[in-house]
């Protein structure tokens, strides 16, 4: 096969983010290939090893992954086309013959362990957790005798000769995990009326209400948020940029107007794709804010100039 057909993802095998590539319809025509790390699979389609890379980004429980928020903010740009979301529930897995007693050290991708705290806590307060670099990653240092158990999923116990002790195990009800699917930059997927749009904003901190301002040409425009992170930019103490997903397409003027707005306020913008909603929930469009309305002012304003405003207008 050759780089264009192939998608690496957070492996090894066995891992949420897997089960998530092979969610998508086009995974079947692709060589999965897994990396050791989130930086390792965006590196892999930076360097044109890879067409595509997916890679958790977004837990319903601990918010953003850092990893992959920081990542897609710095270095050589790539852009996000697809996400797929996936309900999580994890397993203890646990080499065969091992009994609950037996556990002494847990381990688990850094993001599950608080999705399972409460549950570590009631039925192995005394074990000891260690972070591995993803669930299946934690399952395959099981097999080879580091740790006694790993939360990962269910599926992963066959892969690494592991069985699952417990299963279905997620502290809150409804635990999600967001993936989004990362490629080279190019025209973004045409707007199918349901999407989300990703930007990195660096505010110029050297005046208050810099965030406010930031805010306000969201809210001007009518475009809802979705998520608003805060991410140190590595640069210095109180040095931050800011990551948001909002409702829409870049293609959607509400959208294209505020990013203009934003442009023109911050020191820097990237753009990380507009992409169709895992939910294909379409957002509600406040009175004022529909396409028609941005043009009609945008032809108002051109006759306003031109010196041809009807008699009515004036
Ligand atoms: O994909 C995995 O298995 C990971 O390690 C990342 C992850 C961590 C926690 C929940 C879902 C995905």
């Amino acid at each position: 096969m050759t780089a264009a057909s192939r998608y690496a993802y957070l492996g090894p095998e066995g891992t949420f983010t897997e089960a998530a590539l092979r969610s998508l319809p086009e995974a079947a025509t692709r060589e999965l290939v897994p990396m050791i790390s989130v930086p390792a699979a965006l590196d892999a389609v930076r360097s044109g090893s890879a067409a595509g890379a997916l890679v958790p980004i977004e837990n319903s429980v601990e918010g953003g992954v850092s990893a992959t928020v920081d990542e897609l903010a710095s270095g050589e740009p790539l852009m996000i086309y697809r996400e797929v979301l996936l309900p999580i529930a994890f397993a203890l897995l646990v080499r065969p013959g091992t009994k609950i007693d037996d556990v002494k050290t847990v381990t688990g991708h850094p993001v599950a362990q608080p999705q399972v705290r409460g549950w570590l806590e009631r039925f192995l307060p005394e074990a000891q957790w260690e972070s591995a670099a993803s669930n299946a990653d934690g399952a395959r240092l099981v097999q080879e005798g580091r740790y006694d158990a790993a939360f990962a999923g269910e599926f992963a116990a066959p892969i690494y000769g592991l069985e699952p002790l417990v299963t279905d195990i997620h502290d809150a009800q409804n635990a999600t995990t967001r993936f989004v699917l990362t490629g080279r930059p190019a025209r973004p997927a045409a707007p199918t009326g349901a999407d989300k749009t990703s930007v990195v904003l660096w505010l110029r901190l050297d005046h208050p209400g810099a965030l406010l301002e930031l805010l306000q040409e969201f809210a001007t425009c009518g475009v809802n948020l979705m998520r608003i992170e805060s991410r140190p930019t590595g640069k210095g103490l109180g040095q931050y940029c800011f990551s948001v997903d909002c409702e829409g397409h870049i293609a959607d003027r509400r959208v294209g107007e505020a990013l203009m707005g934003l442009k023109r306020l911050c020191a820097d913008v990237r753009f990380l794709g507009s992409y169709p909603r895992a939910d294909q929930v379409a957002p509600t469009v406040r009175t004022g804010t529909a396409d028609e309305d941005f043009l009609t002012a945008a032809d108002w304003l051109t006759r306003c100039l031109d010196g041809r405003l009807g008699p009515s207008e004036r």
